[in-house]
């Protein structure tokens, strides 16, 4: 009887959330820094290497190769079910409308390194250990924090475009859409903020944003919370029904530097999407954007916290998954 009440007390997201941080924890206790330790010692230089040169040719590959990490670990969890290509008989995630901007960069970053390790360590380390060393390197050289990725991943043994939809943030989403998404992945909202200074760099399409500068909430108005000289400067950049492979800078000041500048944007009216604007202008985000746009200290501690969870976020075992030989396709 008394149970029973117990539980009926208990909220169906409070239980949730509970089973949530229960399954990270158990998922965590497989990931180790030093997993490779006896089967491939060097896996982290020999990926270090592969990003050093990819980074030389295409800088733009650091913020790419970030996407498809967080892409990754927000469908399915971090298992590499995103860099899967599709075949006659299976539409993988990467097709889905919401990836098809996933940049060529960095999924090329991510099979070169694939290649060099295979090359040293042959069907040892998993795609998705790869990404997430990948991504933290490539965030390094754009001038980020450094934070040590646990390794143990397993690979996924499916990928579907029909699983993505619900998992990913969109440029339309509301910040109470995006809270209540963030949390049903584990994160708290202060966590939340701090990922979303990963738009410190790279870019968006133009159809992101141009409702905000030419069809504000359905009039011909620009977005109010928008800094009305960068508007009239989007205007120019993104003219009406233009090239759809036109982009600009999430961070329009330093898009080539990872640091707290993107908060300091937002306090301007200085942010892209409508989701940026929104964590300055919502109460229950906004001392967060302040507080990181004050300390890029405390922006690099919480974000380098934050990507060590998404990290671990539905990681596979050995019995749930295993190591890809080529990321772009099942083993046979
Ligand atoms: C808070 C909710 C978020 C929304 C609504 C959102 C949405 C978007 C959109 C629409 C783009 C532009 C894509 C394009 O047009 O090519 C983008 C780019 C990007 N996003 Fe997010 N995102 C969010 C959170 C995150 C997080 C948590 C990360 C990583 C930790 C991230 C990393 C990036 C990066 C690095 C880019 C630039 C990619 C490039 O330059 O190739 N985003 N995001
Ligand atoms: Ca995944
Ligand atoms: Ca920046």
């Amino acid at each position: 009887m008394l149970l029973v009440l117990h539980e009926a007390a208990q909220s169906a997201t409070g239980v949730q959330l509970q089973n949530q941080t229960q399954n990270r924890q158990q998922q965590q206790q497989f990931l180790s820094v030093d997993y490779y330790k006896r089967t491939c010692p060097d896996v982290e230089k020999i990926v270090h290497q592969v990003m050093v040169q990819k980074f030389r040719e295409a800088p733009v590959a650091a913020a790419g190769t970030l996407r498809i990490f967080f892409h990754d670990c927000m469908v399915q969890g971090c298992d590499a079910s995103v860099l899967v290509a599709s075949t006659s008989h299976n539409k993988a995630e990467k097709d889905f409308d919401i990836n098809l901007s996933l940049p060529g960069d960095g999924f090329d970053a991510v099979m070169r390194a694939k290649q060099a390790v295979e090359n040293r360590c042959p069907r040892t380390v998993s795609c998705a250990d790869i990404l997430a060393i990948a991504s933290r390197d490539l965030i390094g050289m754009i001038g980020g924090p450094f934070w040590p990725v646990k390794k143990g991943r397993k690979d996924s043994y499916t990928s579907h475009a029909a699983r993505v939809p619900g998992n990913l943030p969109s440029s339309k989403n509301t910040v109470s859409e995006l809270m209540h998404l963030f949390s049903s992945k584990g994160f708290t909202t202060e966590e939340m903020v701090a990922l979303a200074g990963a738009h410190t760099a790279g870019f968006a399409h133009c159809k992101e944003f141009n409702d905000r500068i030419y069809n504000w909430k359905n009039t011909s108005r620009i977005d109010p919370t928008m800094n009305p000289l960068y508007a009239a400067n989007l205007r120019l950049a993104c003219p009406r029904n233009v090239d759809p492979t036109i982009v600009a800078n999430l961070d329009v000041t330093t898009s080539k530097k990872f640091d707290n500048v993107y908060y300091q944007n937002l306090q301007k009216g200085l942010g892209l999407l409508s989701t940026d604007q929104a964590l300055f202008n919502d109460p229950r985000t906004k001392p967060l954007v302040n507080r990181f746009a004050a300390s890029q200290e405390r922006f690099f501690a919480a974000f380098a916290s934050a990507m060590q969870k998404l990290g671990s976020i539905g990681v596979k075992s050995a019995s749930q998954g295993n190591i890809r030989i080529n990321c772009a396709a099942f083993n046979q």
